[in-house]
């Protein structure tokens, strides 16, 4: 990708599959051809980590969608990052969309999550991005900094972490953004970034598109020099998915 930065794609499974359904999933990433230069990582519903950890590619990383702030007690329901670790976990995704809007997390927690989970030494997909209404306010860049900032207030290092820009009017409606509208968003952030947190944060972190990815559309985003790779909702459960890993060759 640009500046070396490796292109990565995150196929996010949400709250969908059964172990025949994910082995079908297995299959076809297993016959592929996956572009080798591409870094791969599936968001698995918790209770079948452990099931893909152990039938997934070499070349396939797997991440939890979501995980609490304290390594272990009384939070009935909730996981511990330890446990992500102890069963070879190495990703999480966190502050999701639906994470926020659904289950009501905040900014404030949402960077806690992060925090907490790099340091037990997992890797982060830290998910931003405004909702319909913002965007006709005029407040995408607004909100997509304000969302960045919290994380920023709460971590030092940031090596570890991948950005999912997904704007939430474009998530599951197959209403994506324009490679151009992706593009501004990514850049404005870059930018934001270089001036809030460092140049060279800037320059290497991985900042993901997700929002209505399909094989159709991915290589005319892929082809824009902020968007670093995605974060694959719907078509992440499906073959086409091999193309978007592809869509950057
Ligand atoms: O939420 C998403 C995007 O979902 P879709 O690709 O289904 O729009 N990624 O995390």
């Amino acid at each position: 990708g640009e500046m070396g930065r490796k292109f990565v794609v995150g196929g996010n499974w949400k709250m969908n599959g059964t172990k025949s359904q994910i082995n079908e999933i297995l299959a076809f990433l297993k016959q592929g051809p996956l572009n080798e230069s591409t870094e791969i990582i599936v968001g698995v519903p918790a209770i079948y980590l452990d099931h893909v950890k152990s039938n997934a590619p070499a070349n396939v990383e797997v991440a939890a969608q979501n995980c609490y702030k304290v390594d272990k007690g009384a939070f009935t329901g909730e996981i511990s990052p330890v446990m992500l670790k102890d069963i070879g976990v190495n990703w999480v995704i966190l502050g999701h969309s639906e994470r926020r809007q659904i289950f009501q997390e905040s900014d404030e927690l949402v960077a806690e999550k992060v925090s907490f989970a790099l340091s037990n030494g997992l890797r982060v997909i830290a998910c931003i991005g405004e909702t319909l209404q913002e965007r006709e306010a005029g407040k995408t860049e607004e909100v997509v900094f304000r969302q960045t900032q919290a994380i920023a207030n709460k971590i030092k290092d940031w090596y570890d972490v991948v950005i999912a820009y997904e704007p939430v009017w474009a998530i599951g409606t197959g209403k994506t953004a324009t490679p151009q509208q992706a593009q501004e968003v990514h850049q404005a952030l870059r930018q934001w970034i270089s001036q809030n947190i460092s140049p060279d944060v800037a320059n290497s972190i991985r900042i993901q598109y997700g929002g209505s990815v399909t094989g159709a559309n991915a290589q005319e985003l892929a082809s824009q020099p902020d968007i670093d790779g995605f974060l694959v909702g719907g078509a992440s459960l499906k073959p086409e998915f091999v193309n978007i890993v592809n869509a950057r060759q």
